[in-house]
């Protein structure tokens, strides 16, 4: 099965376990973009009242309102009338209307209204996109759901239904809004401020759905990693000629054909346990990937030391200078076999930035030469292999050059 993107370098193919998983059709660049995704389905992080532009996700100084609820608003006036026709129609206006002065959705946990802002997103996609609903449909997950969504689902179906007229009243069915939940848990990407370095948690502006990068599957040591400029314009060099809302991915290392390629679905910093619960909880499987397989031998008591961490608080952090000097010198292949086989990793792809927790990756290569800056997926911080040297952001990337997918 290939993607669905033009020239792609990777395929999907089932593996026993994991499900989808997609594979490198070809050797891998360390840098490369190898696939630019856009949404099928965007909504907003803060359910009912965004400051940004609706449609886009943009700030903006000036928004210019909904002529039909005066309540949401757009960027401008191209950002209107693409939403009128689409994320922003009759339908959901009048949906959104009466949801945000509903007093029961109101006094809800702000996730059981987001996923109420999930469900009018992804039924207007039925009304008005039927093919792009039907790619939400293939993707991971089903109604045989974990108790809170099945109790969301009972609580959102009926409310939601009451926005439904015939034919949809028969075929939008509480088993079909189930499955629709569990859809967005296990392949919503969030689209994420720029980061602040005053702010511990850097916050999702907007949720969203990528067909294809849905089928990557998590490793705690992944060999790429994704890239958003929601704030960038399309013609600033970081964006790579994208738009604001399309995901990047880039390769963090070389790969050869075959290997399969991997996200980490959360930063890597956090320590085994926490991982393990995230994944069983969140996206229902337990991981038994190499950093796992190792980790898992780690008790929880024994010392960073003896672990090979440097914090007690088990934060996957190195800022110990003779450890580093030590790692500086390793080489992945030499550290494969001992108890810390990420310490490299850590090393050379995990920013050093004050919590940050981002990963680097290199920027595009030029032609068969890999960039030795790297850029932070985070932050967007960028670091030359050799040293610290960060390059003014505003002036953009001079002279780099993106690659085709
Ligand atoms: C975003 S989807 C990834 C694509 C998915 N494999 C599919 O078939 O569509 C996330 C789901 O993939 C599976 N998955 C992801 N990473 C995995 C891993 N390392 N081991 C086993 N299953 C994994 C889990 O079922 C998870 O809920």
């Amino acid at each position: 099965m290939s993607l669905n993107t033009p020239n792609s370098v990777l395929k999907v193919e089932q593996i026993q376990g994991r499900g989808r998983a997609i594979i490198a059709s070809q050797p891998l660049k360390a840098g490369q973009i190898i696939l630019v995704d856009s949404p099928i389905l965007l909504y907003p992080a803060s359910p009912f009242s965004s400051p940004f532009c609706h449609h886009c996700f943009k700030s903006s100084s000036s928004l210019l309102s909904c002529p039909n609820c005066n309540y949401h608003r757009f960027c401008n006036s191209t950002c209107l009338s693409n939403a009128l026709n689409s994320s922003h129609s009759n339908w959901i206006c009048n949906a959104l209307s009466q949801l945000q002065r509903n007093s029961l959705l109101l006094q809800q946990p702000l996730e059981r209204q987001l996923q109420a802002r999930f469900l009018v997103a992804a039924y207007n996609l039925a009304i008005n996109t039927p093919s792009n609903f039907q790619i939400l449909l293939s993707l991971q997950g089903s109604e045989n759901n974990d108790d809170a969504t099945i109790a969301s689902a009972h609580f959102l179906h009926p409310l939601i239904s009451s926005f439904f007229s015939h034919p949809h009243t028969e075929l939008f069915t509480l088993q079909l809004t189930s499955s629709l939940l569990a859809k967005d848990k296990l392949n919503a990407f969030g689209l994420m401020h720029p980061f602040s370095e005053n702010d511990e948690l850097r916050s999702v502006r907007a949720y969203g759905i990528y067909p294809n990068a849905s089928f990557f599957n998590h490793d705690c040591l992944p060999n790429a990693c994704r890239f958003d400029y929601v704030d960038v314009n399309p013609n600033d060099d970081r964006a790579f000629g994208c738009n604001n809302t399309d995901i990047i991915i880039r390769m963090i290392h070389d790969v050869p054909q075959g290997r399969e390629i991997c996200l980490s679905y959360f930063p890597v910093n956090e320590n085994y346990s926490s991982r393990q619960k995230r994944l069983l909880e969140d996206y229902g499987f337990t991981c038994n990937c190499d950093r796992c397989n190792v980790e898992s031998n780690w008790s929880d008591n024994e010392s960073v030391e003896e672990n090979g961490e440097e914090d007690e608080q088990e934060v996957m952090v190195m800022d110990d200078e003779e450890e580093e000097e030590q790692c500086e010198n390793m080489e992945p292949s030499e550290t494969d076999n001992n108890d810390f086989p990420h310490a490299y990793f850590f090393l050379k792809y995990m920013c050093d930035r004050t919590n940050c927790w981002g990963t680097l990756a290199p920027l595009p290569p030029k032609g068969n030469a890999v960039s030795n800056v790297m850029e932070c997926n985070v932050c967007g911080k960028l670091k030359s292999d050799d040293d610290d040297f960060n390059v003014d952001n505003d002036k953009g990337l001079e002279g780099e050059v993106p690659m085709e997918d």
